[in-house]
């Protein structure tokens, strides 16, 4: 990959990191509240039964009031596991307490499924950094999603969650990126055209 790809990418991220563990308490309730609501409208528009979704860090997007009512409606979401090679494995969102795993990130407690149990979802939601308005999407740089992405068939409809102002008109794309089909933020849902460049 080009250098200048690199250094773009590590400049993002460090902006995106600072911006996150800057926001107060107050904001990230009112990001949380809309975020979910935002959510709950996806999935009841796409009338999605099974979908995936993740157990937020301090700073990020925070899909926990979703998450409830996803549990209150019979929606059964796939929460990810990280493993050490690299690769996701996931387990059911349940009322049982999630347990700090290999990132200090919680993880659902309960049956594993393998990483291609997503390819059975109807939709996706899945943690970024930034995505760009093409629907390339940036992670934290582990590849978690990337692999998990590429080995599904089919891909179910992908959405990246991410604060709005997480949305940029370009990002460095590499071979291995699997383009998102949209973004959830507090304010909004957004589609991408489908398009190669
Ligand atoms: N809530 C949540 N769960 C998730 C993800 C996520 O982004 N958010 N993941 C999405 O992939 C996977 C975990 N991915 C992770 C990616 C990077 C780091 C991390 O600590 N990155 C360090 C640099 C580490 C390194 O380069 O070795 C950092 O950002 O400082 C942790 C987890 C699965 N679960
Ligand atoms: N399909 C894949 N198979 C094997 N390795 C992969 C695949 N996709 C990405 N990787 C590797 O993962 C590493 C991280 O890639 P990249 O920087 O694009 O991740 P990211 O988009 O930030 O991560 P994530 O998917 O975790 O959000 C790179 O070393 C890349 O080569």
């Amino acid at each position: 990959m080009a250098r200048d790809a690199d250094a773009q990418k590590r400049h993002v991220r460090a902006a995106v990191r600072a911006a996150r563990a800057d926001r107060d308490a107050a904001t990230r309730d009112r990001a949380a509240a809309a975020l979910s609501a935002q959510l709950i409208a996806l999935v009841s528009e796409a009338g999605a039964r099974r979908i995936t979704c993740y157990l937020p860090t301090a700073g990020e997007p925070d899909p926990s009031e979703f998450l409830a009512w996803a549990l209150d409606h019979d929606v059964e979401v796939l929460l990810p596991i990280s493993l050490a090679d690299r690769n996701l494995a996931w387990a059911r969102h349940s009322t049982r307490i999630p347990e700090a795993g290999r990132h200090g990130i919680r993880e659902p407690v309960g049956p594993r499924l393998p990483s291609t149990a997503a390819a059975t979802a109807d939709l996706m939601l899945i943690p970024a950094c930034a995505v760009d308005a093409s629907g390339t999407r940036l992670g934290w740089g582990l590849g978690y999603y990337d692999r998990c992405l590429a080995a599904l068939d089919p891909v179910p409809p992908v959405y990246a969650v991410v604060f709005d102002e997480e949305i940029l008109p370009r990002l460095p794309r590499d071979p291995h990126d699997v383009p998102v089909t949209g973004a959830v933020t507090p304010g909004g849902i957004r589609r991408f055209p489908i398009e190669t460049r």
